[in-house]
Formats: structure tokens, C-alpha cells, sequence
């Protein structure tokens, strides 16, 4: 039976990673995919890969219809055994309805890779209808790690290392920028706390926090904590 999977995780815990291995598998035994995207960080139709692999990919902006996109593709005599769709948190429901009626009537695996939450940690639009249709949700194994050591459940926004909690829910950028607006993933403990590796390093360093309060010394970057 095919099926609707969403593949989710924080930022940067190898879900385009995936999404690539999976096309390449699967070409690699003849499979014709079909690959999408929206709004990748190097740039429109492109599906790329912190460890260095892009691909080719068509961008579903706002208002791309995938159902009737992939009729026409296969009523035209295209081939298409699979859809990949990537960055899906960005995707309207509806995009994600026409995902799952892909997957029914059309009787195409479909696989949608993104991040739950945003930077609030309050759902995307698009995640969370994947939650509501997907077949299943397949959390990502390799784990990214919080400064403190602990599993990054949560996506931070920052602007120049602090957090932020106010803004658009929309802006493509990057883990370890360096920019004026960057992320960072942290374990949720630290979201909640506000405390980015910046910040935990700087009230490590101020002689301002001395001497320190036990309840405190938890939250000092360690190895592991
Ligand atoms: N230089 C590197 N060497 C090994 N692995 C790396 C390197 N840079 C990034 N990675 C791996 O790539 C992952 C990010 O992959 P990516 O597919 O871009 O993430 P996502 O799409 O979830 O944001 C990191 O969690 C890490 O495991
Ligand atoms: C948390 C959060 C992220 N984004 C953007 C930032 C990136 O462009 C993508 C996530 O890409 P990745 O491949 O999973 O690293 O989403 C955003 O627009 N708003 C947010 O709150």
C-alpha cells in the first residue's frame, strides 16, 4: 500500500540528508521519482544537503497545486513511482491534502521531510497537517544535540547569538550563520530558559553570576549535562 510518511526532526538532524538517500536509492534500482521542494537555502528548485549533495528540484510555491500537477505530468506519458517533498513545514494544508489524495488515487509513495515547530516552538501549518494525514511520522534518529549535551528537540531563532520569541514565522536561513538572524536547536529545557550556547557561555564568564547558585550550576555547558 502506499504511503503517506512525514519525516520530521529538528533543523540540521539530516532530513534532506534522507531525502536524498532515498532518491538515490531508489533511482539506483530504476524508480523515476519526482522531487519538490519550497524554499531551500541554496535557492528555488533546489534540494541540498548540509553534508554537500544538492539535486534538482521543482519549487512548490504558494498556490502549486502537486494533484494536478502530477496528473498532468503522468497524463503527458511522464513516469513518477515516488514523490519526495521537501521543507514541507512551508507548505500550505492544502498542498498537504493534495499529498495524501496523491498517495490515494494516484497510488504513489510520498514522502515529506521538515521540522514540526518554529522558533516559538508552535506548530507550522503545514506540520501540523502532516501530523493530522500522514500514514506515519518517522522522528529522525541521528539526534542533534543542544549545547548542554542533551538531545535538540527545539528550534531557536537568534539575532546575533540571543533568542528571540517575536517575528515572522518565515525566514529561511541557517544553523551556525553567524549572521544577524540565524538558528540554533536546543534541548527544550534551554528553549524554555532562553539560553543559547552564547548566552550559557557568556553567564559562564561573567564574574557577575558569582558565586553561583546551585540551582544554576545545571544549566553551565559541560561535555554532557
Ligand atoms: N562536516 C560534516 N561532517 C559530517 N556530517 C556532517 C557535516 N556537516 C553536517 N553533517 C551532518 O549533516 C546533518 C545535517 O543534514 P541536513 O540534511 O542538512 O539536515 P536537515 O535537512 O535536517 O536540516 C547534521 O546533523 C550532521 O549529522
Ligand atoms: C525554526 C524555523 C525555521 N525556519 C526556516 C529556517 C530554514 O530555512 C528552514 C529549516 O530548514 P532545515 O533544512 O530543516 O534546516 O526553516 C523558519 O522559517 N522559521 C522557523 O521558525
Amino acid at each position: 500500500m502506499p504511503e503517506l510518511v512525514f519525516f520530521s526532526g529538528t533543523m540540521d538532524c539530516g532530513k534532506s540528508t534522507l531525502a536524498l538517500q532515498i532518491e538515490h536509492n531508489r533511482s539506483a534500482r530504476g524508480l523515476q521519482g519526482m522531487i519538490f521542494t519550497r524554499d531551500d537555502r541554496a535557492g528555488e528548485g533546489k534540494l541540498s544537503s548540509r553534508l554537500g549533495l544538492v539535486t534538482d528540484a521543482v519549487e512548490a510555491a504558494e498556490g502549486f497545486d502537486f494533484y494536478a500537477y502530477l496528473v498532468g505530468h503522468l497524463s503527458k506519458g511522464g513516469r513518477c513511482d515516488y514523490v519526495i517533498a521537501d521543507e514541507a513545514q512551508f507548505l500550505a494544508p492544502e498542498q498537504i491534502d493534495q499529498l495524501a489524495r496523491v498517495v490515494d488515487d494516484l497510488e504513489l509513495d510520498v514522502f515529506a521531510f521538515g521540522i514540526t515547530t518554529d522558533f516559538r516552538s508552535k506548530l507550522f501549518p503545514g506540520s501540523q497537517r502532516l501530523v493530522e494525514l500522514a500514514d506515519r511520522v518517522e522522528v529522525l534518529q541521528v539526534e542533534a544535540l543542544c549545547w548542554c549535551g542533551a538531545r535538540a528537540t527545539h528550534n531557536a531563532r537568534t539575532v546575533g547569538g540571543e533568542m528571540v520569541v517575536e517575528g515572522a514565522q518565515v525566514v529561511v536561513g541557517d544553523v551556525n550563520a553567524g549572521d544577524e538572524v540565524g538558528y540554533e536547536v536546543l534541548c527544550r529545557r534551554h528553549h524554555r530558559r532562553r539560553m543559547t550556547a552564547a548566552t550559557a557561555r557568556a553567564a559562564a564568564l561573567s564574574p557577575d553570576v558569582l558565586p553561583v547558585p546551585a540551582e544554576e550550576l545545571s544549566d553551565r555547558p559541560t561535555a554532557r549535562s
